[in-house]
């Protein structure tokens, strides 16, 4: 069918979730965030949605290339239209970025879903109905009884083992924290959760990302005695020449790259020079759920596993479509927070997990989010 029409609702929503100067998500008092919902709508009047930050798809974005690319154009025609906005890139003044052509392509997977009543995990083809989650930590902080310390970690550890977590990785102390960055900190807490957990959770690590490569060693060499099963970002990943060099020094898996930009054609130099041993991939972080899967095939085809940044659901149809990844990563989390208390917007939540560990994906056409139309309507931003 013929897109007919590109759209954006900004919304209310609240959340306890709150940005540090890194970006990084740490608990605090419900307060009012801004929301937007992408539209892509078609002629016989399907529509698609996906959501992000308004400025990701601010007017400027909307009507000087999103628009362009896509009215009149075949909404079935994916590829062409990811490469079309893609190409537009370079001539944007880096005003397009991935995080958009993220938000056009799920749309778009999500009409075509819901224009043929089929989940997309299914449209891709799926590979299984079920994948098993490890529960993402957030950040370390200074909150009393939150993840002050290596105890802190250790218990709450425990308690996502209760809830049927097979598997956790530890987002440790990074600055804003007056004392972090820390290796010995780092790995105490990592001590902490293995002889909570014991050996047969699965653990990884994904730490300060801008460790020295002496400091990564040492955090590496530290994990390795604990059985992680990862090492993820602990530098800066615009070089590419430390994750080799560390990879070529380590025995534990070096993950990457998450935050890399150059979306599955970077990644491809990442496998070739050896910087990694697992790859890493996102929906947001390549620019959609297309080069998503494209980044999954090209590991696949160097006999490695790719592990997919992020949560809901547009993540985990990459996840459940493909053989060569382990884990769909559920969180971000925290002891304040309740994280299957969903979004206001929200039914009901994307990804739900069972006791055993298995996040199942929802058998809804599309992206299979359970939007609450009612909920956008009533607390549209004027
Ligand atoms: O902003 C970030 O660094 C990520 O979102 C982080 O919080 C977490 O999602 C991550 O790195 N997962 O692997
Ligand atoms: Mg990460």
């Amino acid at each position: 069918m013929i897109i007919t029409d590109v759209s954006v609702k900004t919304f209310l929503t609240t959340t306890r979730r709150h940005s540090d100067s890194a970006g990084h998500a740490h608990p605090g008092a419900p307060h009012q965030v801004q929301q937007a919902m992408l539209v892509i709508r078609t002629e016989d009047g399907h529509e698609g949605y996906s959501f992000t930050a308004p400025e990701i798809v601010r007017p400027h974005l909307i009507e000087k290339f999103v628009k362009k690319v896509l009215i009149g154009q075949d909404h079935r025609d994916r590829e062409r239209l990811w490469q079309d906005l893609a190409h537009w890139q370079r001539g944007s003044a880096a005003q397009l970025t991935d995080r958009t052509l993220a938000a056009v392509d799920v749309a778009l997977w999500d009409l075509a879903g819901r224009t043929l009543n089929q989940p997309v995990h299914k449209l891709i083809g799926a590979y299984r109905d079920k994948v098993l989650t490890y529960g993402s930590i957030m950040c370390g902080d200074e909150l009393a009884g939150g993840l002050a310390t290596p105890e802190d970690y250790a218990r709450f550890a425990e308690k996502l083992v209760k809830r049927g977590y097979k598997g956790i990785k530890l987002h440790t102390w990074m600055p804003p924290v007056s004392w972090a960055p820390n290796v010995k900190m780092d790995l105490k807490a990592c001590a902490a959760v293995r002889e909570a957990v014991g050996p047969d959770i699965h653990l990884m690590i994904d730490a300060f990302h801008w460790y020295s490569r002496v400091d990564s060693l040492e955090l590496g060499r530290g994990l390795e005695k604990l059985g992680f099963d990862w090492i993820e970002e602990s530098m800066d990943e615009q070089s590419m020449a430390s994750y080799k060099w560390l990879a070529d020094n380590l025995d534990i898996p070096v993950l990457g790259p998450e935050s890399a930009g150059g979306k599955h054609w970077h990644r491809a130099e990442w496998i070739t020079s050896g910087a990694v041993d697992i790859l890493r991939t996102g929906v947001n972080d390549v620019g959609g759920i297309t080069p998503a899967l494209k980044t999954m095939r090209l590991a696949e085809s160097f006999g490695m596993d790719c592990e997919v940044h992020g949560n809901t659901a547009m993540n985990l149809h990459v996840v459940a479509s493909a053989k060569n990844c382990r884990w769909y990563e559920r969180g971000l989390l925290h002891p304040f927070l309740e994280y299957d208390d969903g979004f206001d917007y929200l039914n009901s939540l994307s990804d739900p997990m069972d006791e055993n560990g298995y996040v199942h994906v929802p058998n809804r056409p599309g992206i299979g989010e359970d939007i609450n139309f009612d909920f956008i309507d009533n607390n549209l931003v004027k």
